[in-house]
């Protein structure tokens, strides 16, 4: 009997509709929930096959559509370290998401076997899970029969976080190994973060109260289920928009997305000054703070603030464990601000570079770094200790006990920090340990730099793959003749700059802009956005406000 002798009969159950060519994007695919059964199916076969083709290690699923609405989805994989899937593998989930018949799934799945030399009788094993959202469950079935066509050993860790799902696969994977990441369970997932965060904060001021948005969604049981378990004033926390059970409120008017795309609290929260909050997404990978001043303005603390506490705490920590050559840097991307980018750059005066969109882009690079810190300015983002710098920590040797507790800070700090991916909790925890050690307001952390005022716009154009970029996505080579519009547009504005890119997971172009002003920023990427509309096929009818 083949290997895929059941494969054709299970995919007759999840026909592909007709009039839908998928793409596995920035984030693995997304659209209309209920269209994705079968590319749900399609990516349980791909998943078993990735497991076989890295000697029957466990590959994740994972389903949602993170801060996007409530009647999208989506699914990915993750690949052995937490990590997303190795990028040569993301045209095989394209192909095989839009073959037209079941025997091309069947054919595709051939292909790639003789492709990459995959050996058939590994055991595959697949671990997924799923958010809060309303057709969940039916891709979950989806999902189910693909992994049963293919007969993989497979694990169902339930509704999770997409971090927590990253998380289970690193732990499965490193059980065996001299260095378990952890307890491949929501409670050892817990006591994991919750001890390190305890260990770092111990004996320090107890903080206020947290405010926690959770965008209704899979972020509200799981934060309560880690305040559970760290139980302790040191994580005193208040948890807003944790209605999980009702449609049609999933990252409407809240989450992370919300706060950072229009810069204002969720709807129905009255900020208090001095307090603090912050805001996950629909899947809680993202995280962003905020607060208000005593004049009631509204202040973000996005990624790139995040990223320049967490940088500096950590430099200042390797600078006094006595450890010279152990370089901290930061990876952005072209969204990060530019007040961020000139703060790490000449104040302190870190190594920093750009990658482009999409964290996977980010991981890569800062994987290149003793200890990279990469954030997203949207508040994707987390830090990465690479070898050299683990080994460099075990051989440190403390001449003071200064320089011991600096160390030990460190080793507790990688065990605070999901380095599989971004995580909102686990990011919550590194920025409430840096506050708390420091004795700082949300106010304080702010005064670091303060951002230019910045301005993200979408174009609906009727082709938008036309749009090819170079320079971490910064410069356009075509369509060809609206880079020198745009630079000429920038030249005209104090401190101006903008770019303009594809998105990677909506039908639209972005522009991005930032100027010395708020009138000056608006006006530059209306201006700019007018070019994009004006010079590659901008669809319907031209907005009012573009320039
Ligand atoms: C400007 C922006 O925020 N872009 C987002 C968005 O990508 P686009 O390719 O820009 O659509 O979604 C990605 C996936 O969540 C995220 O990684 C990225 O930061
Ligand atoms: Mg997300």
């Amino acid at each position: 009997m083949s290997a895929f002798s059941q494969v054709a009969e299970y995919s007759a159950k999840h026909p592909k509709p007709a009039d839908i060519t998928f793409e596995y994007g920035t984030a693995g695919f997304r659209t209309i929930g209920v269209t994705l059964e079968s590319t749900v199916f399609r990516a349980g076969l791909l998943a078993a096959l990735r497991s076989q083709s890295k000697q029957g290690q466990v590959i994740g699923v994972m389903i949602t559509a993170s801060h996007n609405h409530e009647r999208d989805n989506g699914v990915k994989l993750v690949d052995p370290m937490g990590e997303m899937l190795q990028q040569s593998w993301e045209s095989y989930c394209t192909d095989i998401a839009n073959a037209g018949s079941d025997d091309q799934v069947v054919d595709i799945l051939s292909y790639i076997v003789e492709k990459e030399g995959i050996d058939l009788s590994v055991r595959a094993k697949v671990a997924y899970a799923r958010d809060t959202r309303p057709s969940g469950p039916l891709l979950q079935k989806a999902l189910e029969d693909g992994l049963a066509a293919l007969d993989v050993d497979a694990a169902n860790f339930g509704i999770v976080t997409t971090p927590q799902l990253h998380y289970f696969v690193r732990c499965l994977n490193t059980a065996n190994s001299t260095s378990p990441y952890g307890e491949p369970t929501e409670a050892g997932y817990n006591k994991k973060y919750g001890q390190a965060f305890l260990r770092l904060v111990e004996g320090k001021p107890l903080p206020s109260t947290l405010h926690i948005d959770a965008a209704n969604g899979v972020g509200a049981p799981q934060v309560l289920k880690l305040a559970e378990a760290i139980g302790s004033p040191y994580f005193n926390i208040d948890v807003q928009n944790s209605d999980t059970a009702t449609l049609g409120k999933l990252n409407i008017d809240c989450g992370a997305d919300h706060v950072k795309s229009n810069q204002r609290p969720p709807a129905g929260t009255t900020l208090v000054p001095g307090e603090r909050y912050c805001s996950f997404d629909g899947d809680a990978d993202r995280i962003v703070y905020y607060y208000s001043d005593d004049n009631g303005v509204f202040h973000l603390l996005d990624g790139d603030k995040i990223s320049t506490l967490v940088a500096t705490y950590l430099r200042d920590l390797v600078t006094a464990a006595g450890i010279s050559d152990l370089q901290v840097g930061v990876v952005q991307t072209a969204y990060a601000n530019g007040s961020s980018t000139s703060y790490i750059k000449d104040t302190l005066r870190l190594p920093t570079v750009f990658a482009k969109t999409g964290v996977k882009n980010l991981h890569h690079e800062a994987e290149k770094m003793s200890i990279g810190a990469y954030f997203e300015a949207n508040g994707h983002g987390t830090v990465l200790f690479n070898p050299s710098a683990v080994a460099k920590l075990q051989a440190a040797r403390p001449e003071s006990p200064a320089q011991a507790d600096a160390i030990n800070r460190l080793w507790t700090l990688r065990d605070l920090i999901n380095e599989s991916v971004g995580d909102a909790m686990s990011d919550m925890l590194l920025v409430e340990t840096i506050l708390i050690c420091k004795g700082w307001t949300l106010e304080q952390w702010d005064a670091a730099y303060t951002d230019l005022p910045n301005c993200l716009l979408k174009v609906v154009v009727n082709d938008r793959s036309i749009f090819k970029t170079t320079d971490a996505e910064q410069q356009l080579t075509s369509p060809p003749g609206l880079q020198n519009v745009v630079n000429s547009l920038v030249a005209k504005f104090s401190k101006g700059r903008s770019f303009v890119r594809p998105s990677g997971t909506e039908d639209a172009v972005r522009v991005y802009a930032e100027a010395a002003s708020r009138s000056e920023c608006d006006q530059l990427a209306y201006a700019v956005a007018g070019a994009v509309f004006d010079m590659a096929g901008g669809r319907g009818e031209r907005p009012a406000e573009f320039l």
